[in-house]
This record gives structure tokens, C-alpha cells and sequence, in this order.
């Protein structure tokens, strides 16, 4: 089998070409000076020019007038009709049943033996009729889990007109490219089949409707391009399973007779028939030409029928496989030559190969639903992480407000107890008031909170970060999946409208999360208020004491120098610092702006509330000593 077709999706794929030789008749051999093409090791042609027999050097002669070409195959006479069909075609077949487009073109001058490779006869048959009995094997054997239906058309091309093989009323009929680039017959009929029988008795009926004529060079000569195409289409039986619908389309061709009109001695009808015939070749033999040329963005198809049928199958998505033919015989030395310049040609032709590039206008329904859908469980989820911070945010707030009560406490007990002590010294410990006792319980229910939402939170995250990557692996399939700019950009905007919606709730939480940290500013602000006044207690009342020792009688407790130099700094700071809170609390304004930038040495970790543990009970407030 030829390993060239196992398509990887995506990849580009060469155009799959195999020359095929027919057995040299009585009458030709007896014509002329007898075979002139040879098929050698199954993928070599050798060609040599007749008149080169005259030549005396025999060795020279063979080297200036004997040419070889390497194709993927060569078949010669004695190659049976089932080989010809296992190497080009059956992969192609299995392929199609993957949701591939495939084609399969027979070309060469008339009477080279397209037909015969194409349709055969009944004893022998061809390409098509074993194409689709293998078709018709694979859909019966995974008939259980896939349901499958198989319809089929047939045409002609014939002197520009396009004709429908399986209805002779249909009269001429007309081909229209869609909105994607691809052409269309319309009121072309399609046959449901579903067995090999049936098949052959449509495609005996739709042969009999061809263009068929004896000419000069064939005594039943197709003077038409034929194309048969079968259209698979399948679905999963599975139940409780995503319903995956592939389609897969085989083409094949037979083409008609590439000689020159000439060649045929026709003269009139068969002359203006042989006209159009050379005519859509031609245009097919420029387009494979363009198509041969790496990096050429423009090829002409527009030039024939013919040519604009099979845009597809030789640009897009599709593996093509080109079967040319040739009579080994000398006295067709001329069509030969051209059909294997042809051949050569062809080989360097590439296609891009995709199961998932066309969508239906069903698929990109579904498409566009499931990126609603997830986005909208992305938006769900983003808003109950929201809601969590939110809470944290407010428990954080409300535990710096309870730690300030306790402080308090903890401050106004210490002066109890100074005081007590000097009247009793029977250092009882002062009763917690209720308010106190009630802020210990609140802080420790905060405390349970917080870890309570922190633990969902990370849970909520971690759907988040899910359905994130759900989202995004749907955006990532939409080049792959569609081929229609439009499509494309319909898409594109929606993904942009959804991503817009998340970026609008991020600003709203970051807002949130800002007004949170002024608020937790405030609070510490308060807090370090509450500690300088503190501070500023203690210093004095050192101060008063160190002064009062200073005019008694212990000259050993008189203060340093050191230290009263950092009094007389700390009292013009003081002084300092009262005149601008005295400012600031004139002007409302001028404070809110103050509170914007950061107090010096404040983290994110003091403003966060994973950080904050529950104070001792009965540990009061800690001042650092101040060392003589
Ligand atoms: N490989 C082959 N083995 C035996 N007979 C062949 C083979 N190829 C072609 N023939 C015979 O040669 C004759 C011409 O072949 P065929 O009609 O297939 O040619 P064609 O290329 O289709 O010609 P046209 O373009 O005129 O339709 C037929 O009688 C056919 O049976």
C-alpha cells in the first residue's frame, strides 16, 4: 500500500502518481517498430525515442534517446486490474471512511486504457465499482457503532457542459462557487446506495448515458471527462456519547482522451469536440503546472469546467491520486511522451490534507454554543472567586478592627494594673469587660472563616484554571475547524466579546481589592497612632522621672549625655509631626491623598489575613525597653 496516503492531519501531502502501461495490440505491433515504454522494478518507466533504432552506435544511441522517469508506481501490461486498485486507490477509501476527501484522476490520450483502469468491465471490474464495494464491506462491518449514509453522483463534462449521467433529462447544468471557495452543480441528483449491486447497476445506467464515440484512434472512445463523487457521511450510534459527524468525499475521474485533436483525423462535430476536450486539458495541465512551482499563490482554474471542479481536489483538502496512462506502442510515441512530461510534472504537486477543516454550518453552530457555554461557566466561576475575596477581604477588615479593641484593652489594662498595684499590690489581674471577652470570640469565629473561605477559594481557583483551559482549547480549534474568513472573524469577535466580559470583572475585582487595602491603611494607620501615643506616654513619663531624679539626690541616675541629646531630637520631631496632623486633619482632602501611598515598611503580607494569627490571651502589649 502505498504509505504516501496514510494522512497525518494537517500535513502537506504530494500528489500520489501512477503510470500505467497497457498491453500492446496485434494491430499496433504489426504498425510499427513495436514497444517503446517499459515499466521496471514497479516504479520505473523507461522511454525510448523509435528512431533511435536507425543509429549504427547502438550504446549511444540508448543514452541519447532512452529517458526514465520514477513515479510512485509503474504498471505495465500483465499489472491486473486488482493491484492497480490496492496501490492507488484502496487507501484513499479508507481514508474517506476517516472523514477525508479523496480523488482519483485516470489521464492519457484516447485509447491508452482510462476506462478500463476507471470502470472495466463486468468480469474485471475497475476502480470504482471496487472503491466502493470496499466501502460498502467497511460500513457493514462497523455498522454496529456507526451509522452511515452513502449517496453517490455522476457527470459529464462534454464540450463545456455539464451534464448529469444518472437523470438524461437533466439537461445542461450549472456550476456556482459557494460562499467557501468551493464549486457546486446545481440540480446535480444524488443516489442514496447502499450495497455494491446497486452501484453497479447505476454506474452501467449513468455509462450508457456518456458521450461515447468511435474515433480514428478508439472504437469507443469517451469524448467526455466523467466524474463520479460518493459522499459519506457518519455519525456515532454510541448513546451518552458527543455525536461526532464525519464527512468524507471520493472523487473519481475519467478523463477524456489527452491527445491532439489531430491525432484523430476528426474533422466538424468531433473536431470542435476534440477543441473543448484539449481545451479543459490544457487548462488542467496549466493548473498542475502552477501547482507544481512551490510558493505560487495564484493558479487559474476559472479556465474550463473541468478544471473548476477539480480546484478542490488538486488545491485543497484532499489526496489526489493521478493515474496516467500510455500504449507501450511505438506509433503513440508522441502522446506518450506528452502524457509522461505530464505525469513528471504532477509529481511535485502538494495538497494540505485535513479531516477538520470543512464545517457545517450545524458544526459551527455547535461550536459557537460550546464557547457561549464555557465561557459563560468561566464568567460563573471567575464571579464566585469574587465573591470569596470579597469575604476574605471583609473578615481581614474585621479582624484588624477586633485586634485594635483587644489593644486597647490590653493598654488600658496595663494602667489598671499599675495603678491597683500601687494602692493594693495584691497583683489580681483585671476582669476582661465584656466587650473584650465578646471581640476574643469574634476573632477566633473570624479566624475559622478565613480558613474556611481560603480552602474554597483554592478549590474555586482550581475550576477556574479548568475552565480557562476548556476556553481556550476551544479557541485554539477555530483555525483548524474553519475555513471561511468570515466564520472566522464571526468567531473571533465573540471570543473578543467573552474575553472583554473577564477582563471587566478583573478591573472590578482589582477595584475591590484596592478600596479593601485603603481600608486596611486606615486601620493600621490607627494602630500605629494608637502605638506613638503610647510612646509618646512613656517617653514623657520617663522623661518627667528621669528630670525629678535629676533635682534629687542620686547623682548616680543622672542621664547620659547621649541621652538627652536624643530628647531634645525627640521632642522637636514632636513638635514636628503635632503641627502637620494638626494640618492634615484641617484638610480632609490632603488626608485621603496621604493614605494612597504605602506607610513605609507596610508588606502585602501584613495586609493580608492568611498571616494574622490569633494573639495570647493574657500576653499584654510588648514595648521594646528603652536602654540607658
Ligand atoms: N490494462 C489493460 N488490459 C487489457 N486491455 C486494456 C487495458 N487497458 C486498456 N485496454 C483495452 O484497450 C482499449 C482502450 O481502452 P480504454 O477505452 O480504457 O481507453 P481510454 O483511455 O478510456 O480511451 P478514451 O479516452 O477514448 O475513452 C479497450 O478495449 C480496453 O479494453
Amino acid at each position: 500500500m502505498a504509505g504516501k496516503h496514510k494522512s497525518t492531519d494537517g500535513q502537506q501531502q504530494q500528489l500520489t502518481v501512477a503510470l500505467r502501461i497497457r498491453p500492446i495490440f496485434a494491430n499496433e505491433a504489426n504498425r510499427g517498430p513495436g514497444v517503446v515504454a517499459r515499466a521496471v522494478a514497479g516504479k520505473i518507466v523507461i522511454f525510448q525515442n523509435p528512431q533511435a533504432r536507425n543509429t549504427a552506435d547502438v550504446l549511444r544511441a540508448k543514452r541519447s534517446h532512452e529517458k526514465r522517469f520514477v513515479f510512485d508506481w509503474a504498471f505495465d501490461g500483465k499489472t491486473t486490474q486488482e493491484e492497480v486498485y490496492i496501490k492507488t486507490t484502496k487507501q484513499l477509501v479508507d481514508n474517506v471512511m476517516k472523514g477525508y476527501n479523496a480523488t482519483v484522476f485516470a489521464y492519457g490520450a484516447t485509447g491508452a486504457g482510462k476506462t478500463h483502469t476507471m470502470v472495466g468491465t463486468d468480469q474485471d471490474p475497475g476502480i470504482m465499482v471496487r472503491a466502493l464495494s470496499d466501502l460498502f464491506k467497511e460500513v457493514r462491518n462497523n455498522s454496529d457503532a456507526t451509522s452511515y449514509e452513502v449517496k453517490m453522483s455522476y457527470l459529464e463534462v462534454y464540450n463545456e457542459n455539464i451534464r448529469d449521467l444518472l437523470n438524461s433529462h437533466s439537461g445542461q447544468l450549472d456550476l456556482r462557487e459557494d460562499s467557501q471557495g468551493n464549486h457546486q452543480v446545481i440540480g446535480l441528483s444524488e443516489v442514496s446506495v447502499s450495497n455494491e449491486y446497486e452501484v453497479m447497476k447505476i454506474l452501467t445506467k449513468g455509462n450508457k448515458n456518456r458521450t461515447q464515440e468511435a474515433t480514428g484512434a478508439n472504437q469507443t472512445s469517451s469524448r467526455s471527462h466523467a466524474m463520479l463523487q460518493v459522499h459519506v457521511k457518519q455519525s456515532d450510534r454510541l448513546r451518552n456519547t458527543v455525536q461526532k459527524v464525519r464527512t468524507g468525499t471520493l472523487y473519481m475521474v475519467d478523463l477524456a482522451g489527452s491527445e491532439r485533436a489531430s491525432h484523430t483525423r476528426n474533422t466538424g462535430q468531433r473536431f470542435k469536440e476534440g477543441a473543448h476536450i484539449n481545451m479543459s486539458l490544457l487548462a488542467l495541465g496549466n493548473c498542475i503546472n502552477a501547482l507544481a512551482v512551490r510558493g505560487v499563490k495564484y493558479v487559474n482554474f476559472r479556465d474550463s469546467k473541468l478544471t473548476r471542479l477539480l480546484k478542490e481536489p488538486l488545491s485543497g483538502n484532499c489526496q489526489t491520486v493521478m493515474i496516467a496512462h500510455i500504449s507501450p506502442a511505438a506509433i503513440h510515441f508522441d502522446e506518450s511522451r506528452n502524457t509522461l512530461l505530464y505525469a513528471d510534472r504532477a509529481k511535485n504537486i502538494t495538497n494540505k490534507v485535513s479531516n477538520e477543516k470543512k464545517m457545517s454550518d450545524e458544526d459551527m453552530k455547535k461550536l459557537r454554543d460550546d464557547i457561549i457555554v464555557s465561557f459563560n461557566r468561566q464568567m460563573e466561576v471567575r464571579k464566585k472567586v469574587m465573591e470569596i475575596d470579597n469575604k476574605l477581604l471583609e473578615l481581614t477588615t474585621e479582624f484588624g478592627k477586633l485586634a485594635i479593641t483587644l489593644n486597647d484593652w490590653e493598654t488600658e489594662k496595663a494602667k489598671l494594673d499599675s495603678e491597683k498595684d500601687k494602692e493594693t499590690s495584691d497583683g489580681e489581674e483585671e476582669e476582661e469587660p465584656q466587650h473584650v471577652r465578646q471581640a476574643w470570640d469574634d476573632i477566633e469565629f473570624v479566624i475559622s472563616e478565613q480558613h474556611r473561605y481560603l480552602s474554597l477559594r483554592e478549590e474555586t481557583e482550581k475550576e477556574y484554571d479548568s475552565c480557562c483551559e476548556k476556553t481556550y482549547k476551544l479557541a485554539e480549534t477555530l483555525p483548524q475547524k474553519t475555513n471561511s474568513e468570515e466564520q472566522k472573524e464571526l468567531l473571533d469577535i465573540l471570543m473578543r466579546v467573552h474575553e472583554l466580559e473577564i477582563e471587566k470583572m478583573e478591573m472590578q475585582a482589582d477595584q475591590i481589592l484596592r478600596e479593601h487595602e485603603l481600608r486596611q491603611r486606615d486601620i493600621l494607620l490607627a494602630r500605629f497612632d494608637k502605638q506613638r501615643q503610647l510612646c509618646d506616654e512613656i517617653i514623657t513619663k520617663q522623661r518627667a522621672m528621669i528630670d525629678s531624679m535629676d533635682n534629687g539626690d542620686d547623682k548616680n541616675m543622672k542621664p547620659s549625655r547621649e541621652l538627652l541629646e536624643l530628647y531634645q531630637i525627640y521632642s522637636r520631631e514632636f513638635d514636628g509631626r503635632e503641627s502637620v496632623i494638626n494640618q492634615l486633619n484641617n484638610n480632609d482632602h490632603r488626608t485621603n491623598s496621604l493614605w494612597k501611598a504605602r506607610p513605609p515598611g507596610t508588606t502585602d503580607s501584613m495586609l493580608s489575613v492568611k498571616n494574622v494569627e490569633r494573639r495570647p490571651r493574657r500576653n499584654s502589649l510588648q514595648l521594646p525597653p528603652i536602654s540607658r
